[in-house]
């Protein structure tokens, strides 16, 4: 057999623990496939003595992650730190610099820096592989890279973020309010070491960015993705959506339309027949269209130890047979130049749910702005009643535009009988 695939690995938390566990556990199977063994040679972590349930003397240790990259006996480098600047941008550099291979599960990373370090990778003919960084043990990247690469791919979708997921998901089963399921996901492990990243939806715009890359074969363009998180979904929002047939789920969407690629994270109710309305608690799901083979769609574990490592060491296999693709799919003077399109050009119907004063009059005054400004309405709803309180209207609207929707979010929020600022939900109806 070859020599062995030396790896140092930069983080010894969930995903680098997993990945330790993983080569050692699985090595037989691993070598066999990888036509090598794989072995970790070299790390860094900020504790050297903490327990992580795998050996770790006989190892390399270095204290400055950075380092690994210049280690004479090292092949590929894997950055499990985390973090879009510092420590993990620094070793990514320094890895291509020493023209060496980059296994990362950095999503932050790749969606900020993504198209820069591509570039770098391709200029020196190393891989920059990233399975583990979108809907972790999910192979996403190659199915939509490598497994599709004859299609022309229209749209791609997802449950990008579990912990959004298991928050939404828990809300609806138990009724809950949206800040003690997050007080719990965070117990459970499930969210970003800063929580706003998960539920404000950065999280899976990072993933989208991504996905539309390698969908749209174009550099990652991140700062093009619209994003809104679930911070201001209620329990009310669950419960109509029920109602009206529908299910709550933060979605990240990337399209192909006439004018250029329209890519956007934001909670969206989709109706419960669906088969990603079912995709529930923390799993992870990506729909995508290809023109030849149709609707494709892939579910399983976005994060955790065990799944994130699947992904990494899928990806050193790939390396020790020196097998790997352009980043984006196809090398840099092929990738498209399509534009992005803003979000205020979306066109979809809406559901807006207000707070208002319950007095005769109040409607008349709503739907007066929807009528100034176009917007037509498919239902509306009213639950309960509680004279000279404020209780839930909602409106379903057919399509309209999204410049269209916030002006009118904007004069119903200003009439004085709407009691907070209303809350809009798009509805995807494919
Ligand atoms: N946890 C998951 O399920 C999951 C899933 C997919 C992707 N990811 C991504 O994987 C990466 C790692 O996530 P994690 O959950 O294992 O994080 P973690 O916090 O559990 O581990 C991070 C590790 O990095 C080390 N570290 C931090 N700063 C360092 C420094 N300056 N020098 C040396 N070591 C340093 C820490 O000591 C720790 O060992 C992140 O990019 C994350 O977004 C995680
Ligand atoms: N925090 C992420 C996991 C890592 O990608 C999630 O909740 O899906
Ligand atoms: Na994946």
């Amino acid at each position: 057999m070859t020599r062995p695939l030396s790896v140092a690995i930069a983080g010894l938390g969930t995903v680098g623990g997993g990945v330790l566990m993983m080569l050692r556990d699985n090595a037989d199977i691993i070598a066999a496939r990888a036509g090598r063994p794989i072995a970790v040679t070299a790390v860094s972590a900020r504790d050297r003595n903490k327990d992580r349930g795998v050996p770790t003397a006989g190892l390399r240790w270095y204290d400055d992650p950075v380092a690994l990259a210049a280690d004479p006996a090292v092949d590929v480098v894997v950055e499990l730190i985390g973090g879009s600047e510092g420590v993990a941008l620094a070793l990514a550099e320094a890895t291509f610099a020493a023209g060496k291979a980059l296994v990362t599960a950095n999503k932050a990373l790749l969606a900020v820096h993504g198209a820069a370090l591509a570039a770098s990778a391709e200029e020196r003919g190393v891989a920059l592989a990233f399975e583990a960084a979108v809907a972790g043990g999910i192979p996403v990247i190659k199915a939509l890279r490598e497994g599709l690469a004859g299609n022309h791919v229209s749209a791609v979708a997802g449950i990008l973020n579990g912990t959004c997921n298991y928050i939404l998901t828990q809300m609806r089963e138990r009724g809950r309010e949206f800040a003690e399921v997050l007080a719990d996901a965070q117990k459970l492990g499930y969210a970003e070491a800063d929580p706003s990243f998960d539920i404000d939806g950065i999280d899976a715009a990072h993933k989208l960015a991504i996905l539309a890359a390698l969908a749209f074969g174009r550099p990652v363009a991140f700062d093009q993705v619209h994003v809104e998180g679930i911070r201001r979904i209620s329990a009310v929002d669950i419960a109509f959506a029920n109602e009206l047939g529908y299910r709550i789920k933060l979605l990240g969407i990337a399209r192909q339309t006439e004018a250029g690629i329209e890519a956007r994270v934001h909670p969206c109710m989709v109706p419960q027949t669906v088969p990603i309305a079912r995709v529930d608690g923390v799993f992870n799901a990506v729909v995508a269209e290809g023109d030849f083979v149709g609707r494709v769609m892939l579910q399983g574990r976005g994060a955790g130890a065990g799944p994130t490592a699947s992904a990494i060491v899928a990806d050193l296999i790939d390396i020790a047979r020196n097998r790997f693709t352009p980043v984006w799919g196809a090398s840099a003077s092929e990738l498209s130049t399509a534009p992005s399109v803003p979000m205020s050009s979306h066109v979809g119907p809406y559901y807006m749910r207000l707070m208002v004063v319950d007095r005769p009059g109040v409607i008349a005054d709503v739907t007066a702005v929807l009528r100034d400004l176009g917007i037509s309405l498919e239902s509306m709803l009213q639950r309960g009643r509680s004279p000279g309180e404020a209780v839930p209207v909602v409106l379903v609207t057919h399509e309209t535009k999204e410049s269209a929707m916030r002006e009118a979010v904007e004069r119903i929020g200003r009439l004085p009988t709407v009691m907070e600022e209303p809350t809009l939900i798009r509805i995807e109806t494919e």
